[in-house]
Parts: structure tokens; sequence; C-alpha cells
């Protein structure tokens, strides 16, 4: 389901641009536009020249903006980036902020999006980092080539810290919010805090599961915060403000109401382990057993008191049709028994012993693949594109070798009132939920 009505309301992109209109107006678009059955007019979605011709296009023809996109860097799909910085407008005016508006953007990458969409839009003044020597300097030219140098200044971060070296450089420097669209995982609160800063800070973040966490933070240290959702395509991205002033953002800027129905996760409580202490060290070591055995691969994520959370991939479907397996299996070895009682050749014997081993080690072939409707890989999706699949995790535009997995979802094992608990939550893969719930059920029936 594409997700664009989702989109902020003032988002331009809610209405997908015209395709037809933008190969007139640039001949750098008509060169990679190509027309459908239908005569449509449209682009290939897959092909990350034409979503840089694109964005570029768009920046032009909706923001006056002229900018060089590196060949090698990041592009910058412009509704979501739209989508953050229109609710970083609503921030500023509900907290009465309308003029002097001063904002910086870290790690603002090689074409300083977010400085130079809130230059033009709004004309506030924005400071960009970045850590990258060549998207450093390309942030740079771009801010010059649009001759925004009044509004934007692009600063290299030398230091370890986030933003600390701006202050030690300029002491009197004030802003009312900051931005950022992180790949990184930082503590920006320990600094916020020792610097009692203005305003409002905000972030980006990529997963649902990391929202929650940092809710809960926010909730625990009493923090005062809100949140949204960026929706574009078929892929969501949340925004988190917090701030340690007095303005009540949540009120003033209410999460979202729910458009879509948000399903409360599904809690699989799971039994006591036999011979061992019921605590979350040994469901852990269960887990991970299960797990190497099903040839998933797992990453922690978080590991805190009662509390592990895992990002798990798997790749091959090696838990459904177990059952099948099995009695192939024992089929396999009767005939193995019946042949060696027959005929005293071992040679016969050796052969069925590979064919049982290659039974129970061959990867699922395309029929174990669950494919559902759920199962079309999550991802961002320019304006105007269809149903197309281009593979984009994040932002990066991979190459289309690249193998998409088959499950890829956080797992998080905690222990709540005696009991461990099992809380899936799928992200991606083309098995779709229907995988993630098959392997589940494999854990709940080996768990003893
Ligand atoms: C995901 S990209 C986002 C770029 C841009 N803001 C956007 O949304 O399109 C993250 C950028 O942060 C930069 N970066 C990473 N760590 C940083 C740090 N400690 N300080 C400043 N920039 C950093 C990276 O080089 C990269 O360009």
């Amino acid at each position: 389901m594409a997700l664009n009505k989702f989109m902020h309301s003032r988002n331009i992109y809610r209405t997908p641009p015209n395709f037809e209109n933008m190969s007139k107006l640039f001949t750098e678009f008509s060169a990679i536009a190509k027309m459908d059955a239908k005569g449509k007019v449209t682009i290939d979605f897959k092909d990350p020249r034409s979503i840089r011709v694109l964005t570029k296009c768009l920046l032009k023809s909706d923001f006056n903006l002229d900018v060089d996109i590196p060949e090698d860097r990041l592009v910058p799909t412009l509704p979501l980036r739209l989508n953050y910085i229109l609710w970083i407008e609503d921030l500023m005016a509900a907290i009465g902020r309308d003029t002097d508006v001063r904002g910086i953007d870290i790690g603002t990458g090689a074409c300083a999006i977010y400085p130079l969409l809130a230059a033009v839009k709004q004309k506030w003044f924005m400071i960009g980092t970045e850590m990258d020597a060549v998207s450093l300097q390309k942030a740079q030219q771009n801010v010059k080539r649009n001759n925004l140098q009044e509004f934007v200044e692009i600063k290299s971060n030398e230091g370890t810290m986030l933003i600390e070296n701006l202050f030690t450089v300029d002491v009197s420097l004030k802003f009312d919010f900051c931005m950022c669209n992180p790949p990184f995982y930082s503590n920006l609160q320990e600094l916020c805090e020792s610097r009692s800063p203005a305003s409002v800070f905000t972030t980006m973040i990529g997963h649902k599961y990391n929202l929650s966490e940092l809710l809960q933070d926010l909730k625990v240290d009493k923090i005062k915060h809100t949140h949204t959702e960026f929706c574009q395509g078929r892929v969501t991205r949340w925004g988190l403000a917090w701030t340690y002033q007095k303005h009540d953002i949540y009120n003033l800027v209410p999460p979202r109401e729910k458009s879509r129905k948000m399903k409360p996760p599904i809690v699989h409580k799971l039994p006591e382990l036999p011979n061992c202490v019921n605590n979350i060290e040994n469901a852990y070591q269960k887990l991970k057993l299960i797990l190497s055995q099903l040839k998933i691969q797992y990453r922690v994520l978080d590991k805190r008191g009662n509390l592990i959370a895992l990002d798990i991939v798997a790749k091959v479907n090696t838990w459904s049709n177990q059952r099948r397996k099995k009695r192939q299996l024992k089929r396999m070895e009767e005939k193995v028994v019946k042949k060696s009682r027959l005929d005293s050749e071992t040679d016969s014997a050796n052969n069925s012993s590979e064919t049982i081993t290659s039974i129970m080690e061959a990867p699922h072939k395309s029929t174990d693949l669950v494919q559902t409707s759920e199962s079309k890989q999550k991802q961002e999706t320019m304006p105007g594109e269809p149903i197309a699949r281009h593979n984009s995790t994040d932002e990066c535009y991979q190459s289309s070798e690249e193998v998409e997995p088959l499950v890829q979802a956080f797992l998080k094992l905690f222990k709540k009132e005696d009991s461990i608990n099992l809380e899936p939550q799928f992200l991606t893969g083309i098995g779709g939920k229907e995988c993630l719930n098959q392997i589940v059920q494999y854990i709940q029936n080996n768990w003893k």
C-alpha cells in the first residue's frame, strides 16, 4: 500500500509530479523518461541515475534549487525530507518562533538538503555539519551555487562529539532546533543537558523499535517530547522531538492522529526451560542456539536488565516442512537398513547416507517461500513511482545484486512477572510476515 496519503498535509508530493511536464521542462529528465504501454511517461525507479535526475529536477522545478548530487553519494529522496522540514515548521510555529529562526542539521550530506530547503522555504539560518571531507566540500559548493551563504553555513565536524566543537569555537552560538537524519547512534541527550540549549531537538528515526525505546527513555527521564510519522511510498520513518524548555510540545504538536490502525505488538509467553534457572541469560542462550540451528543471522541491538533485542536476518527457509523432512529421513533410513540387510555392499548404503544428509541440509526451493501481499519489501518510493521496486534500504540505492533477505525482523526477548516473553516485529523481506510467524512457531515448538 502506498503511504503517500499519510504524508504531511502540506507536502506537495502528496500529488505525484507530472512527468510529462517535467520531460518538456528538462532535457536531462526527458533523457531518462520513457513511455509505458499505456502511453504514460514514467522512469526506471530501480536505476540510481534516474532517481538522481528526478531529485535534481524536482529541486529545481519546485524549490528553484540547483543542486549537484554526486554519483557516489546518497540521493536524498525529497518527499521524505520535506515531511521532516514541514514538521519542524509546525514545531517552530507552535512555540512561537517565526522570525530569525536558527537551526543545526547534524550530518548534512553532500546536498545539504535540509539547510537548503529550510533557507529557501522559510529563510531560516542554518548550520550544516559534516564529517566526510568529500560531502563537506560538495555541500559547501551547493550552498554557493544557490547563493545562499547568507542563510547557510556548512561546517566540518572534526570532533568526536556531534556538535560540541561548534560551541567551543563560538560560545555565543544559539539555535532554536537541531535536526538529524543519522546513520549513527549517539547520546545527544548528555550533551544537550550539559548545554541547557535554547529549544527543540529533533531526529529522524529509521525503525519503529528505536522510536518506542527512545520514547520510553524520554518518559522515564520526564523529558517533554512528541513524535510523528513521515510517510513516503511504502516507507515510514519517524520524527522524534524533545525539549528541556517549558514548551509542552506534546500538546502543541500532538503525534498525528493514527490514520492507520496500529496493532499492539504480539507477545509470546515462552515456557520455562527444563533443568535451568528461568532467567533472561539462559533464555538468550537457548534462542541463540535455535537461531544458529536455523542458520539465521543475528545481531544484538540492545541488552540491558531483563531485555535483549536482536536484529535477525534469514536468507533461506530452514524451518518449514521439518516434519516432511523427518518423514523422508525415516523412510530413507529404513530403506538403507533394508538394503544393507539384503545387500552387504557398503557403497549403496553410503550413497543413501549422502542423500539423507543432502535432504537435511538442502536449502529450500522457492516453493518454500510464502509470498503474501505483505511480503513486498518496504522501501522509499519516489514521487510518481507506481509500485515499482528498487533495492533501497534507507537511502543508499544499493546494487541490484544485493540479495533480498527472506525475513529481517526484530526479536525482543524479555522477562516480565517471572515469565520469559518473545516479541517479534517484522521489518522486511520477500517471505513476509508469514515467514516470521513460522520462525516464531519453530522457536516455540523447540523451546524445551
Ligand atoms: C544518512 S546521511 C544524511 C544526509 C542528509 N542529512 C540527508 O538526510 O540526506 C548522514 C550524514 O551524516 C554524516 N555524519 C556521520 N557522522 C557524523 C558526525 N559525527 N558529524 C557530522 N556528520 C556526520 C555522514 O557523513 C552523512 O553524510
